[in-house]
Order: structure tokens, then sequence, then C-alpha cells
């Protein structure tokens, strides 16, 4: 029995498919979710109720949504959605989604870019999402985009995250997911980040969301946790990246992330054998390159 554990958010089915330029079908995606819930993973994003112009490859939110809702054996899953703004909030309550993740910028760049308004504009839409979501039962995770660079603004200053993350704790995030969007953090700037992170924020309140642009995302991982992270969002075979980041690469890949930990003597609870054969058989589907040197090792 592994004594320490990290938790693993799986965001392959939403962060992995949202800038794929094809249209995935929908059955390919409810596959992909009934598959990576086979692995161990006990939260798996599964999409985004955002608007269909912005993010086309997602406007099939509803019909994903609903087939989880109907699978009685996933009881102890929960299928997180990212939602922009109330309208979003509505269909996802109307499909008993438990938890929702809301999406801000630490830059105004990339908020503009993103979801339309200012950094200003987005704390004060996401204050009412939030509320009326936790009226409901409904859980909040938070996004914070940009915590080290910004495609747009470029570097971004470590007091300026904290703030952020502040106050969007403060309106009722449970925790916040901190995006290396561009994936260009190296280990150096996530210890900097944590160490002004930390001297105000618990760890149990924030996660890492790292984007493998030069190959450092695991790294980054490592370092987090050794600052007392124990929350990862990954992507199976690497999959992902954000339509308004260009040239951002995607996830750091759920399998190296069980990889590490389960040979640090660190539990995930995940089967990486099951889960490599997740990453091939979507890899193959999409088209794409398999991101997991060692999901590929292992199929
Ligand atoms: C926020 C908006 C809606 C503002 O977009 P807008 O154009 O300012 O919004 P609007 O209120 O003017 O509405 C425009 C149209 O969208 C519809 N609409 C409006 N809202 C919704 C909704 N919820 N669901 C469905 N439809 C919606 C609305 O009804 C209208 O339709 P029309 O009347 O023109 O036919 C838009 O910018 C948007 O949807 N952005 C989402 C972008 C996105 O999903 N980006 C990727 C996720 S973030 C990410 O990947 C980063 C992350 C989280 O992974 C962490 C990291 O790596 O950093």
């Amino acid at each position: 029995m592994l004594a320490e554990r990290v938790r693993i958010v799986e965001v392959g089915p939403r962060d992995g498919l949202q800038n794929i330029k094809e249209t995935v079908p929908t059955a390919t995606k409810i596959e992909l979710i009934n598959r990576l819930a086979q692995t161990g993973l006990r939260t798996i994003e599964a999409t985004s109720f955002v608007s269909p112009r912005w993010v086309p490859q997602l406007s099939d939110a509803n019909a994903v949504m609903e087939s989880m809702k109907s699978s009685v054996d996933k009881e102890d899953i929960t299928f997180p959605a990212l939602v922009p703004n109330l309208k979003g909030l509505e269909a996802a309550a109307a499909l008993d989604v438990k938890e929702i993740g809301i999406f801000l910028s630490a830059t105004d760049g990339f908020s503009r870019k993103n979801i339309n308004c200012s950094v200003e504009e987005s704390l004060e839409r996401s204050r009412v999402v939030v509320e009326q979501a936790r009226s409901q039962g409904i859980s909040v995770r938070g996004y914070l985009s940009c915590v080290i660079d910004c495609p747009y603004d470029g570097r971004t200053s470590p007091s300026t995250v904290l703030a952020m993350a502040k106050k969007m704790l403060e309106m009722g995030c449970f925790e916040i997911s901190l995006g290396d969007t561009t994936g260009t953090a190296t280990p150096k700037d996530i210890r900097h980040l944590l160490d002004v992170l930390l001297a105000e924020i618990p760890a149990s309140k924030l996660a890492g969301h790292f984007h493998d642009s030069f190959g450092q995302a695991i790294a980054n991982v490592k370092e987090a946790f050794s600052m007392g992270i124990r929350a990862f969002d990954s992507s199976v075979g690497g999959l992902g990246g954000c339509p308004y980041s260009p040239g951002a690469k995607g996830n750091v890949a759920t399998e190296d992330v069980v990889c590490l930990f389960e040979n640090m003597g660190i539990g995930t609870g995940v089967d990486l054998a099951k889960l490599a054969k997740v990453g091939t058989w979507i890899t193959q589907q999409l088209h794409v390159p398999n991101g997991s040197q060692i999901g590929m090792g292992l199929t």
C-alpha cells in the first residue's frame, strides 16, 4: 500500500480535443471517456459548455455529458466541464454536472483572445457563475491561465498570479489549477512562482497544469510536487492545447505522470498499462503523434 498519493485530473477529452481541427465524432469522444474510466482515473474532464462559435470542436457538449449522466457504473468518477458564463452553467446544471471549471487568465491579452473580456470583467462574470453554481450544490474549480508567460503580454509576474489566485479562492473555487498555457516554464520558473504563492496559499488549494511545448512539463510536475503540490492536470497521449495559445503543445502526458509517481512510490490509482493502450488508441483515431514515450513503449 503506497502511503502518499497524488490526484490526477485527466483533461484529455476537453483540453486534448478542443484544438483538433477535424471534427472528432461524438461517439469517439464518449468512447475515450469510457476507456479512461476503466484505467482507475477518478476525475475526467469531459467537455466544455462554451460558445460553439469559439470552440466548434466541443459543440456536442450536451450529447457527451448526457451519456456520462446515464452511466451507473461510474458513480465514483467525477466528470467536470468548463463553463465560461451563466449560459454555460445553465447547460451544465441541466445535465446534472457536479463540478464545473471556470477559466480566467492572469493577463489581459490572453483573457481578451480566449473569453473576449478583460481580466477585471472576467472576475465580475465569474463571481456570479460561482455564486450560482454553489447555490445549486455544484463545486467549482478555478483555472488560471498564463501563470508564467502570455502569448500576447509576455512574462507574468508571480505577484499578479498570487493576487488572481486569492480572488478566485475568495469567490469560492475549491482549488486553483495553475496553467502554464504556453508550455514555456522551466522548473526554476515553477519554483519561483510557488515560492510566492505558497507564502499565502496552502499547497492543498493549488494544482499544476503544465503544457509541454519544450519538453519541460514532467520536470515541472516533479518540481511542483517537491514543493508540496499534490494535484496535477494531464492529458492521455499528451494531447491538447488551447486554440487561443498559438504554438503551445499538449499537456503533460498522463502516462508520463503516472510513470513518474509510481516509480517514486507515490500512488496514482491508475493502471499504466491500460492507460497506455488508451493513449495509443486515441492518437491513432485522431491521426496525431502519441506524445508519451512511455505510452508508446508499453504498447
Ligand atoms: C466566453 C465567450 C462565450 C464570450 O464570447 P462572446 O462572443 O463575447 O459572447 P456572447 O455572449 O456575445 O455570445 C456569442 C454567441 O455565443 C453564444 N454563447 C455564449 N456563451 C455560450 C455558452 N456558454 N454556450 C453556448 N453558446 C454560448 C451566444 O448565445 C451567442 O450566440 P449567437 O447569438 O451569436 O448565435 C467565448 O469567448 C467562449 O466561449 N470562449 C471559450 C474559449 C475556450 O473554450 N477556450 C479554451 C478553454 S481555456 C484553456 O484551454 C486554458 C486551460 C483552462 O486549459 C488552462 C491553460 O492551459 O491555461
